[in-house]
């Protein structure tokens, strides 16, 4: 990521940290009489620097331009989802896509997620390299971000704003 945006290729890796975060999470999805009405998981966007999903059935989808988009499926390939903290490094050129699993009434569904995240107590900002006079300085510098971004998950709110500048 790093390398196709022309930064030395260690840079997001150093802040990440010697100590990054990895958690795994394996999600479960029961058929749901009504799909209509229930969402397998609320939309949101991911805290992380960014997060691996290996998924067995089509059901995640991605909002883009105020529409959703089912990311297809593939059952060798892992999605790679960039989270907040991987937009506020890139200075807002990668962007962290709100995303949402709905409900299927058939069948069900088995994803794992691998959430990397910066190192604890770690401040984390944009590359100096990313910010010049045609792309001024997005966000700030945080740390911890990934508390931040919890708090305002559980009222159904996106963090990135608090990042801004
Ligand atoms: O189950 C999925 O495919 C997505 C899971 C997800 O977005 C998350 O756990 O943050
Ligand atoms: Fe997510």
């Amino acid at each position: 990521m790093a390398k196709s945006l022309k930064l030395e290729e260690n840079c997001f890796l150093e802040q990440f940290g010697k100590q990054a975060q990895l958690h795994a999470r394996f999600n479960y999805y029961s058929p749901c009489q009504r799909p209509d009405l229930v969402l397998g998981l609320k939309p949101h966007a991911d805290g992380t620097g960014y997060t691996i999903i290996l998924q067995d059935e089509v059901e995640l989808q991605v909002l883009k331009d105020g529409k959703w988009y089912a990311v297809p499926k593939n059952p060798t390939a892992l999605l790679v989802l960039m989270g907040d903290q991987m937009e506020i490094m890139s200075n807002g050129i990668l962007k962290s896509p709100v995303h949402r699993v709905v409900s299927n009434s058939k069948r069900d569904r088995i994803s794992i997620a691998m959430f990397y995240t910066p190192e604890l107590g770690k401040e984390i900002g944009p590359e100096d390299e990313l910010v010049n006079v045609d792309r001024p300085r997005v966000y700030k510098k945080v740390t911890d971000y990934a508390e931040t971004h919890w708090k305002f998950y559980q009222r159904g709110m996106r963090a990135l704003h608090t990042a801004h500048i």
